[in-house]
């Protein structure tokens, strides 16, 4: 049962406590990953085998499987499982290549051209969860922009499976990918190893890709200590669904119980101005979580997770934009004039129809997505991601001769007489 609350009586110190998740206020995930990146700063590829052994039960005898072994487990996959991870595949890239789009070039005044051209980003490690659940959609959703961006190294690390390898199906992902190589690594020693490079694991220069709370923690970390950039803190799934009395409650359930089930550490928030449709809700969730093989994981996410009720829809946009959802659901018959109110949500599902899980595997958008009020200020994963886009400029005769005493005059107002000067002495040779 999701506990209620009121909107119109929560105090400012309520709704700050109700917006805010996985804060390790007391740094106990800090302090582990502080410790794990150190001692793999420190002694590389041994802390590697030793945090397999500690955390995935694993004795490893290679830190990674080659392209044969990767083709031998592929071969495993099912013929309509092959068929599904290729729909999904294509839709992926059909999304992401509408992202790579040239900029015209620009005569801001007369004689001086600008314009900006895409580099991609040279070396880059992609992290596939791989603890509770293994997430072969999380490796065509970084992969397929990866590649699209021209990336030329892509590193990739996923926890070690109980057969001290990788599952069949990240297998197929890597032939569909043309990705040779998979780092059996999971959790903060992955980030670690990408930012540091080790023996085995080559130093990237950006780390993409969702994890627990440990890999987040980690990324956070290694961008602010490091070199090394990261695409976003994408940690523990969570979704909002705003909901009015036209939606169908046994759906609204359904999306809540889709991202509880991804960890304890989850969130599912239905904002609502109906207290019937809340009440309908959470009779479904109950029938529908004991159906679940996740149900206690489910389940303890729910309890982690809650409702509000508000006074109209506006007001659901406006607890939703203060929440900065992950994943935004608005299941309403008049969805559309929502839109524009919308200002911080990671990713939005729009009408009855759209469960987001249809996000998360194959409808096209990426499913990598900035978690704990971080959508406030970062967007999704996607081509841009992986490339710089480096500004060029060129000033011709006439172009100097126009903007040249613009520069000199801000140069001098500045009191940086050499920077003036650089235009000084063109301008003289004219
Ligand atoms: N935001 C997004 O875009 C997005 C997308 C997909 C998945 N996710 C989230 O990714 C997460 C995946 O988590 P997961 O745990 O299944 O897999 P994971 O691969 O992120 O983490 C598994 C690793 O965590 C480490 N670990 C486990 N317990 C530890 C401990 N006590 N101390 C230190 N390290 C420890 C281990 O090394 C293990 O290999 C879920 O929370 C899911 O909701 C988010
Ligand atoms: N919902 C996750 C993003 O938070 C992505 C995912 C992968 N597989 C299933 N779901
Ligand atoms: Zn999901």
């Amino acid at each position: 049962m999701l506990k209620t609350y009121n909107y119109n009586e929560l105090s400012d110190p309520q709704l700050k406590q109700l917006i805010t998740r996985n804060a390790d206020s007391s740094n106990e995930i800090g302090s582990v990953v502080e410790e794990i990146i150190s001692n793999v700063k420190a002694n590389g590829d041994k802390a590697l085998f030793n945090y397999a052994e500690k955390f995935d039960k694993i004795s490893l005898s290679s830190l990674f499987i080659g392209f044969e072994e990767i083709q031998e487990l592929a071969a495993q996959v099912e013929e309509h499982e092959q068929k599904a991870l290729e729909k999904a595949f294509y839709n992926i890239h059909k999304f992401h290549m509408e992202q790579l789009k040239d900029e015209a070039k620009v005569e801001t005044t007369i004689g001086v051209t600008c314009w900006r051209e895409l580099r991609p980003i040279e070396r880059v490690g992609l992290y596939v969860p791989g603890g509770s659940a293994v997430l072969p959609s999380t490796f065509l959703m970084l992969g397929i922009p990866a590649k699209i961006a021209g990336c030329k190294e892509i590193v990739v690390c996923s926890p070690p499976q109980k057969n001290g390898s990788i599952n069949s199906y990240i297998a197929y992902c890597a032939l569909l990918l043309g990705i040779k190589k998979v780092y059996l690594i999971g959790g903060a020693q992955a980030v670690a190893a990408m930012a540091y490079g080790t023996e085995s694991i080559p130093k990237v220069d950006k780390i993409f890709g969702p994890g627990n709370q440990y890999v987040t923690k980690a990324k956070t970390i290694i961008q602010s200590t490091t070199n090394t950039a990261i695409d976003m803190p994408a940690g523990p799934s969570e979704v909002l669904v705003i909901a009015d009395n036209t939606a169908n409650t046994a759906f609204v359930a359904a999306d809540l119980l889709a991202q509880a089930e991804h960890g304890a550490d989850s969130q599912a928030v239905l904002v609502s101005n109906s207290q019937q449709l809340i009440d309908e809700v959470n009779q479904q969730l109950q029938l529908q979580l004991n159906e679940l093989p996740r149900k206690e994981i489910a389940a303890k996410a729910i309890e982690n997770s809650y409702a509000i009720i508000t006074s109209d829809l506006q007001q659901a946009m406006q607890f939703s934009n203060m929440y900065a959802p992950e994943h935004l659901i608005i299941e309403t018959d008049n969805y559309e004039s929502l839109i524009p109110e919308i200002i911080n949500a990671g990713s939005v599902f729009l009408g009855h129809l759209t469960p987001e899980s249809a996000g998360d595997y194959a409808s096209g958008t990426n499913h990598t997505l900035p978690t704990s009020g971080y959508a406030r200020s970062y967007s999704g994963v996607s081509v841009d991601s992986f490339v710089k886009k480096i500004t060029f400029q060129h000033i011709s005769k006439a172009g100097i001769k126009n903007l040249g005493p613009t520069v000199e005059i801000l140069a001098e107002l500045e009191g940086l007489k050499a920077h003036a000067n650089a235009v000084t002495v063109r301008m003289r040779e004219l």
